[in-house]
């Protein structure tokens, strides 16, 4: 099976983390060879970033720069290797996240995030990018179920009503790598969602 990309988006609790073991029980039943990661994170560097960037004050750009570089680090030591020989990377969240949550939720400019993502990726793109789209007032109750929250969770419904909207301008700029699952649907339903994605591309 070839190299693939496949990245996992949407709002703080709509179900990414619950669905990638149903993509991963999928494809490894075609015979692919997985590497599962996230950002920020996938790296020592990066999860260290990652720390930093849950759990301390900091401004939208100062955010973007972090994430950014994590990134960096995340694509030149697992993500690009893998793919060279020939691995399927799924990978919880990626860019779109930064434009979803910096660009839409933090106001940053679309253009900025752009340079960045030129600068860091080099051109390299997911092939396939699921986006668990949820109401933010049934996501904010599934995470009030499930945990305590961090520094970006305890930003009101307003603050995910723009991730939102910003998820759907990036899958408007690139409709042939989003596939948007309705993730207010049941879990068996979602899972049933993600599995008809996988299979109407023949993986
Ligand atoms: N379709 C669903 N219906 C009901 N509950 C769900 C559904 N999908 C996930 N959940 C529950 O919601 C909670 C959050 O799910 P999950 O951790 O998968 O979300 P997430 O998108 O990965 O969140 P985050 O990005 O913040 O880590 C979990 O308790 C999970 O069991
Ligand atoms: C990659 C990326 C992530 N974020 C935010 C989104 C979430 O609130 C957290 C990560 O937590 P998760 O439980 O692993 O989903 O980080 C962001 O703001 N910008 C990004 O680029």
């Amino acid at each position: 099976m070839s190299a693939r990309f496949i990245t996992f988006e949407g709002i703080d609790g709509a179900g990414k983390s619950t669905h990638i073991e149903r993509v991963a029980q999928h494809l490894r039943a075609q015979g692919a060879d997985l590497v599962q990661t996230r950002e920020p994170g996938g790296t020592a560097l990066a999860e260290s970033l990652r720390g930093l960037f849950l759990h301390q004050d900091m401004d939208g750009l100062t955010e973007a720069l972090l994430v950014f570089a994590a990134r960096r680090d995340h694509l030149q030591r697992v993500i690009a290797p893998a793919l060279a020989l020939g691995q399927t990377v799924l990978c919880d969240r990626f860019t779109d996240a930064s434009f979803a949550y910096q660009g839409g939720g933090r106001g940053m400019d679309w253009q900025v995030l752009s340079t960045l993502e030129q600068w860091v990726q080099q051109g390299r793109r997911p092939d396939l990018t699921f986006w668990f789209d949820v109401d933010p007032a049934i996501a904010a109750e599934r995470r009030a179920q499930a945990r305590e929250a961090d520094r970006l969770e305890k930003l009101d419904l307003d603050f995910f009503e723009r991730v939102r909207a910003a998820y759907q301008r990036r899958a408007d700029e690139a409709p042939d790598r989003f596939a948007r699952i309705d993730a207010g649907d049941s879990i068996e339903g979602v899972g049933r969602q993600v599995v008809a994605v996988l299979e109407q591309r023949g993986w």
